[in-house]
């Protein structure tokens, strides 16, 4: 059964009771003192770094955000002394909730950062308070990871194991939506509006940069993000439907361990040699701008880039507030509440259960590829920690984890 006019889906909505929507996010440091204890909450987190032993993931968490803190401060301060995410993620909840509103649907939105304000636990404390009877969870990033909307699910999940006033309440989660046209179309009108400001746009290289992670996420404990975001980038060059090369890969790596390849730096190197003078950026596994935009891309590949001899360096901006995209989260809310995709059986099992998150998508708890996926993280920390500890040189000071 799908809804067939706006009062109908004013109907559904008043029977389902209040509406609430729970924007996911990851939070990012309003200010040069926050950084420390940002990189804390960061590192803490299991699904960054898992530990052999639980009681080592808090000291570790200290000892890699103590070492970080002053690099990471100085990169915050290139972009103005703070992380831009929870301004841009505020307007992106006022522009939907006014967008939901034209469309006839009244909906309280609700922000849920994973690392800094406003937490996600200060957003549950919101909603059950504000007796809300039925939440949509939209993590704001296109692709699933484990390491990204797979962890706020994985803290969602125990907040609800604690509290039965949530068993009450009905939800959806969208576990990623980067098919979403809208979201397509978006990210090819930033594009275009790129392209179109050079002289010859079907000269220009367009590059694709998406953030990485550990390639055991992918190849041993089944993260979807590289499928994902591989696909992601062929939709959106249909979707663009211009004649330019493009390529992609992977920025940001942290620590020892092998991440998605090609790494971005050597790419950049890569296309310099092979002549190209013309880069168009997209960031494309993050929806606003954030310290991975505004400093390493828009400082340090730029710079890389330069002494490859690409001279004509752009970047695509980020969705931010663009019209589609926020046209993209509302279709996703209004979908994620039509009766086809809340049947009362549906209802009824989510209430009896507390797994937020399809299981078929990412099996987690005592899996195989799990238990391989702890297992090597966990003895990497490990093994990283004991030799820096011993040394004050190991290997993590050596990638740069700490400086
Ligand atoms: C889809 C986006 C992201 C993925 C995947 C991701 C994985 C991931 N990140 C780290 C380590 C760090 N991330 C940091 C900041 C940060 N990361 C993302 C996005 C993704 N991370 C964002 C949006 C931000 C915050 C940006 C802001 O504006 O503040 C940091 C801190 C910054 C720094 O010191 O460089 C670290 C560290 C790992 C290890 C990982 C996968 C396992
Ligand atoms: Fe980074
Ligand atoms: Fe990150």
């Amino acid at each position: 059964m799908l809804v067939k006019n706006v009062k109908e889906a004013r109907g559904i909505i008043t029977a389902m009771g209040r509406v609430g929507v729970l924007l996911l996010n990851l939070g990012g440091p309003d200010k040069l003192e926050d950084v420390g204890p940002f990189l804390y909450n960061l590192f803490s987190d299991p699904e960054i770094i898992r530990l052999p032993f639980s009681w080592l993931q808090k000291p570790l968490a200290w000892f890699i955000a103590t070492r970080r803190t002053s690099q990471s401060q100085e990169n915050y301060r290139k972009i103005g002394g703070g992380s831009p995410l929870r301004s841009i993620t505020e307007q992106q909840g006022k522009a939907l909730k006014e967008r939901l509103n034209t469309l006839g649907r009244d909906a309280n939105i609700y922000i849920g950062m994973r690392y800094w304000h406003p937490f996600t636990e200060e957003a549950i404390t919101k909603i059950t308070e504000e007796n809300i009877k039925h939440l949509v969870i939209l993590p704001l990033y296109p692709q699933f990871s484990i390491s990204t909307s797979g962890s706020s699910f994985r803290l969602l999940e125990k907040l609800w194991q604690k509290n039965p006033k949530l068993q009450q309440m009905a939800y959806n989660a969208i576990p990623s939506w980067y098919k979403q046209s809208c979201y397509l179309q978006a990210m090819a009108d930033l594009i275009s509006q790129e392209l179109d400001q050079l002289l010859n746009p079907n000269e220009a290289h367009i590059f694709f940069s998406a953030h990485g992670v550990p390639k055991s996420y992918v190849e041993e404990a089944g993260d979807p993000y590289q499928q994902e975001i591989e696909e992601c980038t062929e939709l959106i060059m249909l979707t663009l439907n211009r004649p330019n090369n493009y390529s992609l890969a992977y920025q940001s790596r942290v620590g020892p361990v092998e991440w998605l390849q090609p790494y971005t730096d050597d790419a950049i190197k890569d296309l310099g040699k092979k002549g190209v003078n013309t880069l168009v950026v997209v960031p494309i596994s993050f929806v606003s701008e954030h310290i991975e935009t505004l400093e390493e891309i828009d400082i340090e590949y730029r710079e890389i880039a330069e002494k490859a001899g690409i001279h004509n360096f752009r970047r695509v901006p980020a969705l931010n507030t663009h019209p589609l995209f926020i046209q993209a989260l509302a279709n996703l809310v209004i979908e994620s509440l039509e009766p086809s995709s809340l049947t009362f059986t549906q209802i009824n099992q989510m209430k009896k259960k507390v797994k937020i998150y399809p299981p078929e998508r990412w099996e987690w708890g005592i899996t195989i590829s799990a238990e391989v996926w702890n297992g090597r993280i966990a003895m990497l920390g490990f093994i990283a920690l004991i030799v820096e500890m011993i040394t004050g040189h190991g290997l993590l000071h050596i990638v740069g984890i700490l400086q």
